[in-house]
């Protein structure tokens, strides 16, 4: 078919960081690209109630608790309860900033934006709010995830939240119970815990954030309960009942936990229903996310797919590289140097964690002879300046070749200063000798690199 039998080369839906990821590559590679999104604002899930509004509220809480904990402002007699409203209140102008960026881009590159809910007619077909009919050659279903809403759950009793309505919380809470510890529960158990309030944090699994390393997963653990947040683990819910004073989780082991509010936190499922799927004889899993290959693309050759609607790892980091990919595909092009699988974790606790490469358990488990640097926060300068001497960072690497396998950090800036490890692993000289023979600005927390590889050479032998 040639090019007049189709409105545009790409058509993507949804504009979260996957959708963009795409639509950027696409276009700046020549093709004609449009974008549909049901929402009324570009910027998806990501921007809207995932990604950015919850970062914005953690730092403002994070930034007017330590001030408020300050002794110095104690001293001054200076004691205030901040409103729900007043800890918000910074986001949306951050979400507006997003969304003027972001519908710049999309404005400079003359890629029409089209409002509405897009759903396929045939495989070349889609229709917006079941009326406008574009064809497209080639589709991203960048469609996002939204929480899971199992049918016995009351999600519009008012005392019951779920990761979306939670931003809307009025009144603050005197005590929450967190159901599911994944990394939206431990977030906010943080969060929530950080403004004074009492936390139940009931975990389905055995221990927290399994994937992450066994020492930072005992940190966090450690930390949680230290702050005062309730741990249950090996727990799975009975029934909720939302009453007018609070809400009671009933736990099949017989517990029963009353608190003002509950966050329930159990997993995602992909935005794919009501998209047509049937009419392009594509099918989704249970959980309502779609299959796709190293490409991103689905059964269907033309019909690409990223982000939350594929499952693993759910981010908005490897999202936007997704999308990134899949445009590159569609151009003809190889993915180049993309580094689809080198994605680092960042879970901002307070305090933070992040990760990047193999955890000692994967390299035990292969039998990879690794040896392991530490360096403690509280013996650096700048954690002892900044009093954020909470933390550490652990170096993994191969005892002989001294390849660096994987970067573990807990505590100030990890989710920034764990780039360094990753860019060493990256390079050429990938080797810990990078770190031992660099000289650091100091003070500084990236300084713990160089603590921790010559910590590490040290038990060498
Ligand atoms: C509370 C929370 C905190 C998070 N924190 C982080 C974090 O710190 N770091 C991180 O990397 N990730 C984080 N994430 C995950 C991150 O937000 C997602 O991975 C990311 O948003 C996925 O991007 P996406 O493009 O796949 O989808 P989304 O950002 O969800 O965008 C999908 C868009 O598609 C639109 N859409 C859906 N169906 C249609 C349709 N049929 N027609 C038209 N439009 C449609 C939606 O309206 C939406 O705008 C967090 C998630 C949550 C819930
Ligand atoms: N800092 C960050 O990077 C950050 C922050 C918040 C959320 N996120 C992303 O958001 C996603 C969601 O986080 P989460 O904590 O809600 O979930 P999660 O994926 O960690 O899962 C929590 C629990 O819910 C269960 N579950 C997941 N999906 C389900 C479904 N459809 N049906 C039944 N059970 C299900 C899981 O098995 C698990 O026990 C994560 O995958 C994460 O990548 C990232």
């Amino acid at each position: 078919m040639s090019n007049e039998d189709f409105d545009f080369d790409l058509f993507v839906i949804g504009t979260g960081p996957g959708g963009e990821g795409a639509a950027m590559q696409a276009c700046k590679g020549g093709l004609r690209v449009g974008v549909a999104e049901r929402y009324r604002q570009i910027g998806g899930g990501c921007t809207h109630w995932g990604t950015i509004p919850s970062k914005a509220l953690r730092y403002t809480i994070t930034s007017t608790m330590n001030v408020l904990k300050n002794p110095v402002f104690r001293e001054l007699g200076i004691h205030a309860s901040p409103t729900m409203e007043q800890l918000r209140r910074g986001t949306e102008a951050i979400i507006g900033k997003q969304v003027s960026m972001r519908q710049s881009f999309y404005d400079r590159n003359n890629v029409p934006i089209i409002s509405g809910q897009a759903r396929f007619v045939d495989e070349n077909t889609i229709s917006i709010d079941e009326g406008e009919r574009i064809r497209s050659r080639s589709f991203v279903i960048a469609t996002g995830a939204r929480p899971y809403h199992p049918s016995d759950v009351d999600f519009a009793h008012p005392r019951i939240f779920d990761s979306d309505t939670i931003l809307q919380l009025e009144e603050k809470p005197s005590s929450i119970t967190i159901y599911g510890a994944g990394v939206v529960g431990v977030e906010y158990a943080s969060m929530f815990r950080n403004l004074g309030i009492k936390v139940n944090l009931v975990n389905t699994r055995s221990s927290l954030l399994e994937f992450l390393d066994d020492e930072i997963v005992d940190a966090l653990s450690y930390h949680l309960r230290d702050q005062g947040v309730v741990i249950r683990h090996n727990e799975s819910v009975d029934r909720i009942e939302g009453h007018d004073d609070g809400v009671v989780l009933h736990l099949k082991s017989g517990k029963q936990l009353k608190t003002d509010i509950l966050l329930w936190a159990n997993g995602r499922t992909g935005n794919t229903d009501d998209l047509g799927l049937e009419n392009v004889g594509l099918e989704p899993n249970g959980r309502g996310q779609l299959e796709v290959d190293e490409k991103f693309q689905t059964a269907k050759s033309h019909i690409y797919a990223v982000g939350d609607v594929i499952g693993y790892p759910s981010l908005a980091s490897a999202a936007y590289t997704q999308g990134r990919a899949a445009g590159m595909h569609i151009l003809g092009r190889k993915d180049g140097n993309l580094r689809i699988n080198d994605i680092p974790t960042g879970i901002y606790t307070s305090p933070e964690i992040s990760s990047v490469g193999k955890t000692e358990r994967e390299l035990t488990a292969a039998c990879v002879p690794y040896e392991v640097g530490q360096s403690q926060f509280k013996s650096l300068a700048r954690a002892q300046i900044i009093g954020a001497t909470v933390g550490m960072l652990k170096i993994l690497f191969h005892r002989d070749t001294l390849e660096v396998l994987g970067v573990h950090c807990f505590g100030a800036n990890a989710s920034e200063i764990i780039h360094i490890g990753q860019s060493v692993m990256n390079s050429k000289c990938h080797n810990l000798e990078y770190f031992t023979e660099t000289t650091f600005n100091y003070p500084t927390m990236a300084e713990a690199y160089r603590v921790a590889a010559l910590n590490g050479m040290n038990r060498l032998f």
